[in-house]
């Protein structure tokens, strides 16, 4: 939490109240036992189990001992203990909570199951179960009440680093190779860290609630210790004679239960508003189809990526298998520029997030043949891959805010690459991250080195993203929607910059974007994607030639100055089709103007020009009447 959350949650009259009162309670702690504890322990025979006198304000116990010195000095066994419980179960928790982040797949599960089935079981019984085992007294109940509530806190930990799994930046920081504890240490506890503060504080709360409960049936604190829920447990075999003696230790317990919680829930509001600002939506059956259709061609073995019969598929809800990317072939030699575009939910970013070994673990990837920068991913184990691929793929994704750690800073983020793939010092890496910031055009790159993400405007960010990929010397750059969240000088900028970067490296670029002028500025082959297929691919100077009716509704859709502003814009009628339910033979039929019987076979791609293939029964011929200037508007 930063010091300005904390400060928010202080500024609430409810947070500043429970802290007030926490502060107070702690100075409590502190000083009580000095001033009053052996004064607490005086018996005094001539005031056995008195009420209240002025003397003694809430009376005394049954050896005559003064009951609110003894409430007062209870609170720093009450406190200690319920912390100490807490860190138990905070430790604990997290423990459970990462690892199945860092098992594999299987033990990950049965990690996440035992917990599961821990939350399920009552509280309450799993407490007086450990207290049994630990035994009666305060360590058992410290024991128990912490192992009682690890479960529920394992269960958040989790849901967190679950959440924070699927973010772009752990996504890059696994690209770049970083280890597994690494991952969890650097990348996933310190962004789960607001909510596991909160849990914490309310936890604190719950703590001490069930150490009273414990201490009052007798399994707590035992004799001469006293902590609040032994002093109300006395008390309130009195109760009728001196209810003071209950109420005090009592109304201990409730206040200082609630300034936990409530400063928990006052932290909560605050960082909330934060949580809901950053979370990002997920998705996904049906068995393998037709393969030759989006095969790659036979390539020469001079290629930086091979993808042959690329599918990628997800558990349907109502069983069964889909598959988004269903058999995409996909080559691209060295230093060459690709670029893949089709309608969102075509499954471009899915074929960029396969090749790169990226994909979700619940995704099952397979292909005739997968080579990304010489290396054949498939039956590898995934640290190998890591190792291996770590230098020579880059990935710029979509969201700069995402895709970074907001918790590091930017030089330190850049630098963790050349810190885990070659072994350099801090020093070294960081001056080499600076230099890339340079290189990227990042005003300022030593003082921005040592800013947080967020310090850093968009444009800037997304620049920094490229710097992280030239970390290493890339023989792929992929870029995901690199320009979507930029405005159109700075989307420029950035498209400006990966050409710069490829002509200075000599790295191979696929661009992935629904937008295809954006492409056209970039690019010199154009791969077009409709329901997780390739439907076309082709050379940028020939798109006035395309044959697909879909890649001809792509680019009649894309707006230039010769478009009649009186008209609306040409859209294409219908949508893209679940992957659940594509349709038998060609996709695009049902939306298509040429579409007979012959589109209920799927059509594979074929060769209708030199370098252009199309995978369609009617490939048009005529040229299309394109302003290129739009197309071509960012080649220069
Ligand atoms: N983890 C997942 N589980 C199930 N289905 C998924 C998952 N990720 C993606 N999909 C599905 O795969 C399909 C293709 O998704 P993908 O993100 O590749 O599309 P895209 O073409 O990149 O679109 P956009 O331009 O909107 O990012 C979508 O229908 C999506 O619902």
């Amino acid at each position: 939490m930063g010091r300005d959350q904390w400060r928010a949650a202080l500024r609430n009259p409810v947070g500043a109240a429970a802290a007030g009162l926490l502060v107070l309670l702690a100075v409590l702690a502190v000083v009580a036992p000095i001033l009053w504890g052996d004064a607490a322990e005086e018996t005094d025979p001539a005031a056995l189990s008195q009420g209240s006198t002025s003397e003694h304000p809430l009376g005394t116990d049954a050896l005559g001992r003064d009951i609110m010195l003894r409430v007062l000095v209870a609170t720093r066994y009450s406190l200690g203990l319920a912390l100490l419980a807490t860190a138990i179960c905070v430790v604990a928790g997290v423990l459970l909570g990462v690892l199945p982040a860092v098992l594999g797949r299987r033990a990950g599960r049965l990690v996440t199951g035992t917990v599961n089935l821990a939350v399920a079981f009552p509280g309450l019984l799993l407490a007086l179960f450990f207290a049994v085992i630990f035994g009666v007294g305060a360590r058992g109940a410290v024991l128990a009440i912490g192992l009682a509530g690890a479960p529920s806190f394992a269960r958040l930990v989790q849901t967190n680093v679950a959440a924070v799994s699927g973010r772009d930046f752990v996504a890059a920081a696994r690209l770049a190779g970083v280890g597994r504890f690494r991952l969890v240490a650097r990348h996933l506890l310190p962004n789960i860290g607001e909510p596991l503060v909160v849990n914490a504080t309310v936890m604190a709360g719950s703590a001490l609630l069930a150490f009273a409960g414990l201490s009052f049936l007798g399994l707590g604190v035992q004799p001469p210790a006293y902590d609040w829920g032994r002093l109300l447990g006395e008390g309130l075999d009195r109760i009728y004679i001196n209810p003071a003696a209950a109420l005090a230790p009592g109304v201990a317990v409730v206040v200082a239960g609630l300034a936990f919680t409530l400063l928990g829930e006052s932290i909560a509001q605050v960082v909330g508003v934060r949580a809901v600002r950053r979370r990002r939506p997920p998705v996904g059956d049906q068995a393998a189809a037709a393969a030759a259709a989006g095969s790659a061609p036979e390539t020469p073995g001079d290629t930086v990526l091979v993808a042959d019969d690329l599918r990628v598929g997800f558990p349907a809800p109502r069983g069964g298998w889909t598959y988004p990317v269903d058999g995409v072939g996909l080559t691209v030699r060295p230093g060459e520029t690709v670029g893949i575009v089709g309608e969102s939910g075509s499954g471009k970013s899915l074929t960029a997030l396969a090749v790169a070994q990226l994909a979700p673990d619940t995704a099952d990837v397979t292909a005739a043949r997968l080579e990304v920068a010489g290396v054949e991913p498939r039956g590898r184990p995934e640290s190998e891959v890591r190792e291996l691929l770590g230098t020579k793929v880059a990935m710029v994704f979509q969201d700069p805010m995402t895709s970074f750690n907001p918790s590091m800073r930017v030089g330190t983020q850049l630098a963790e690459v050349t810190r885990v793939h070659e072994g350099q010092g801090r020093r070294a890496a960081l001056a080499r991250a600076v230099d890339r910031l340079r290189t990227v055009r990042v005003p300022a790159p030593e003082r921005r080195a040592h800013q947080y993400p967020h310090e850093f405007s968009g444009g800037m960010r997304q620049r920094a993203m490229v710097a992280m990929g030239l970390m290493s010397t890339p023989e792929l750059i992929i870029a995901d929607e690199p320009t979507t969240a930029l405005d159109v000088t700075v989307q420029r900028q950035v498209l400006r910059l990966l050409k710069d970067v490829q002509a200075e490296t000599g790295a191979a670029v696929v661009l992935i974007s629904h937008d295809i002028a954006v492409v056209a500025q970039l690019c010199e082959r154009v791969v077009v994607m409709y329901a997780g297929r390739v439907v076309e691919e082709l050379p940028v100077g020939q798109l006035g030639a395309a044959a697909h009716p879909y890649t001809r509704a792509l680019l009649a859709s894309v707006p230039d100055l010769a478009t009649d502003r009186e008209r609306p814009l040409a859209t294409i009628p219908g949508r893209p089709p679940d992957p659940a339910d594509r349709p038998e033979g060609c996709a695009f039929a049902p939306r298509c103007a040429f579409a007979d019987d012959a589109c209920r076979v799927r059509p594979g791609l074929a060769a209708v020009a030199p370098e252009q293939r199309a995978a369609c029964w009617h490939p048009r011929s005529q040229p299309l009447d394109l302003v290129l200037d739009v197309l071509s508007g960012g080649r220069s």
